[in-house]
């Protein structure tokens, strides 16, 4: 691995703030504010970015740094850094090749990447074009089970090794934007993995059929296309025991199960209690519960509470080589990038992807050495202080 370099290839993407500004003028607004916005008053969202700020790097100095390995392992795998793509929905409206030019990039980069059930791309594509790095898809458990379970035989059959069980979701969050939007899919869209019986065994749904039993505002959300799941996203029975048993019976050995959307001490205990392989924190990028804590608010508790029993990875608001640094700092093993890589494929498709990819990971390797590790698995809470609004910095 060479010296990491300080100087990015393209001068008018520098960061990905940059890249969030300049794809907010390559999508129509419909899928700009989808993509972007938080729920409610996005208070949760704001604070995933923010509450990184109150952590700062103590760096360690005359470590020779002339080679930083930022490799990690994660599911099986040695990914090239500790940072993957995060499962988000219909990446069609950002780009045409959608999920294909975000696993292709995956690829290339030798990222890892998780592919939302609400894929506007098939799962076999996705790993086709992946190989190795599409690891994980994505879960939610419909209520109507059998759903459920053709998927998880698909990703099985297709070669991934993980599904991520969304758990922030028993009911959809606000979101106004959508609601002000009317957001809806366009015709020429399909949610891949369901739509036309793409699967062989994919079911017709007469559109407004699927939504009884839902309230105005879940329903606000579903795309009318003639063939959508999306409302069965929100499923609010699920429950530690039953569900997530029968997920592990469903996944075998071949794929392991990680819940998402876990937030505190208690329910990392009860992940642990039933099994479950791994556990991501997140709060869905503050699209569900507005006012929730920050994810790397979170993070400590659950570290401490796992005692690396099992994996913990986090998501949400993860912007900076920086801020990866903290996390895992802080204890995660593994972060994941939602946003940013939608902004990269809005920007210029696969290119874009591979952009926003080289920038968050040059970054990392750049803070590496400037902190003075080599190492990914040597960055620890030695490395951070915590500094307090008064200004008081203590050591974690
Ligand atoms: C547009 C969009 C769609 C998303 N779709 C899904 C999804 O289908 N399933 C899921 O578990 N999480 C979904 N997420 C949440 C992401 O997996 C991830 O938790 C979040 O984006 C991380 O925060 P960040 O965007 O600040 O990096 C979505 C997020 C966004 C922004
Ligand atoms: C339930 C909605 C599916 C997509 C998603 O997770 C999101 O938009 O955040």
């Amino acid at each position: 691995m060479p010296p990491p370099s300080a100087t990015p290839h393209d001068l008018s993407c520098l960061h990905l703030r940059d890249l969030e500004r300049i794809a907010a003028d390559c999508m129509d607004r419909q899928t700009r504010d989808y993509y972007n916005e938080g729920a409610d008053a996005s208070m949760t969202l704001a604070e995933n970015h923010t509450a990184y700020n109150k952590y700062r790097i103590r760096p360690r100095v005359l470590r020779d740094v002339s080679r930083v390995n930022p490799s990690a392992s994660v599911l099986d795998f040695t990914a090239s850094c500790p940072i993957g793509v995060a499962p988000t929905a219909m990446q069609c409206l950002a780009h045409p090749d959608g999920e294909i030019a975000t696993a292709a990039a995956c690829k290339e980069a030798g990222v890892a990447m998780g592919l939302s059930s609400f894929a506007t791309k098939s799962l076999e594509d996705v790993k086709a074009a992946g190989g190795d790095t599409a690891r994980v898809l994505q879960l939610y458990l419909f209520e109507e089970r059998e759903e459920s379970a053709r998927l998880i035989r698909r990703a099985r059959k297709a070669g991934y090794k993980a599904v991520f069980l969304t758990v922030d979701t028993p009911v959809l969050g606000r979101r106004n934007l959508e609601i002000k939007n009317k957001f809806k899919l366009p015709p020429h869209l399909r949610i891949a993995n369901f739509a036309d019986g793409a699967n062989g065994e994919g079911k017709e749904e007469k559109s407004g059929d699927s939504e009884a039993g839902y309230t105005e505002g879940e329903k606000r959300v579903m795309p009318r296309g003639p063939v959508t799941f999306h409302s069965h996203a929100a499923n609010p029975t699920l429950e530690w025991g039953r569900d997530i048993t029968w997920l592990k019976k469903e996944c075998g050995e071949d794929m392991k199960v990680y819940v998402k959307g876990v937030a505190t001490a208690e329910d990392a205990l009860l992940a642990i209690k039933y099994g479950v392989d791994g556990i991501v924190v997140s709060n869905h990028g503050g699209r569900q519960l507005d006012g929730a804590l920050a994810t790397v608010d979170a993070l400590p508790e659950i570290v401490e509470a796992v005692q690396k029993k099992i994996p913990v990875h986090v998501d949400g608001g993860i912007r900076h080589g920086t801020d990866v640094f903290k996390a895992l700092a802080l204890g995660a093993d593994f972060v994941w990038i939602g946003r940013p890589v939608l902004w990269g494929l809005a920007y210029k498709g696969k290119e874009g992807v591979d952009l926003c990819l080289r920038l968050i990971s040059d970054e990392f390797k750049l803070c590496m050495a400037l902190a003075g590790v080599t190492s990914v698995k040597d960055i620890s809470k030695d490395y951070l202080v915590k500094i307090d609004r008064s200004g008081f910095v203590s050591r974690l």
